[in-house]
């Protein structure tokens, strides 16, 4: 079984955003070490989805990458995902787990210990853990928990924490300190002016 990926990289599909070619950049660097997560906005269509699903699972499935999809687990089934990720308002983690059965790959987002351990008692394999920082790629968020926050989800997880908003290369350290197994990124990389540098920037920071 491969380990599971330090690096998560979810898509960016905002307008003027060219997510297949941080996609690519990202493999380039990371290849099998990479799990890409195909987030879409709440807006688009399932057909929308499934298209940008169905290349990001072909470019994965050929660096030997792992491919999750987030919300949308009918579209993770239908590509051949490797998992997906669910939130609150998402399909419960237990009903998730039914839905993609139990092999598969299933991330849920936790922001205190108390979530994050039902979220692996109903069948999480790894947890989403945020906003670590301030971030302005998604409305609507909790204020940050820092990385005291990260350090008590990761301390009553049992599973491997992936930490979420706002990070950059430069925050890695500490929130490996604090017991983060791995980071999930949107602007570190769709933002970079070059994702091939900034892939290896986080990417150095995480060995
Ligand atoms: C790795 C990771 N962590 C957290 C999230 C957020 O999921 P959710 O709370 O369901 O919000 P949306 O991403 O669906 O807007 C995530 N996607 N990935
Ligand atoms: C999709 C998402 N979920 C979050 C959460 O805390 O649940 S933060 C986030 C966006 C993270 O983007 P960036 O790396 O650009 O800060
Ligand atoms: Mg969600």
């Amino acid at each position: 079984m491969r380990p599971f990926p330090r690096l998560h990289l979810i898509t960016d599909t905002r307008p003027g955003r060219d997510p297949l070619a941080v996609v690519a950049a990202a493999l380039a660097v990371a290849g099998a070490g990479l799990a890409v997560q195909v987030r879409v906005e709440d807006e688009a269509t399932d057909r929308d989805a499934y298209d940008l699903a169905t290349r990001v699972r072909a470019f994965c499935a050929e660096a030997g990458a792992t491919c999750l999809v987030n919300d949308r687990l009918h579209i993770a089934l239908a590509v051949g995902a490797d998992g997906g990720h669910v939130g609150a308002l998402d399909l419960p983690v237990e009903a998730a787990r039914r839905v993609l059965g139990p092999r598969a790959i299933l991330g849920a987002t936790a922001r205190e210990p108390a979530s994050a351990k039902a979220a692996v008692d109903a069948g999480a394999t790894y947890l989403g853990v945020g906003p670590a920082y301030a971030t302005t790629t998604k409305d609507g968020l909790p204020p940050p928990i820092g990385i005291e926050g990260v350090a008590a989800v990761a301390g009553a997880a049992g599973v491997p924490v992936i930490a979420i908003a706002g990070v950059t290369a430069e925050r890695i350290p500490d929130l490996r300190a604090a017991g983060a197994h791995g980071v999930a990124v949107i602007g570190a990389l769709s933002g970079a002016p070059d994702p091939v540098e900034a892939t290896r920037k986080l990417w150095d920071a995480l060995r």
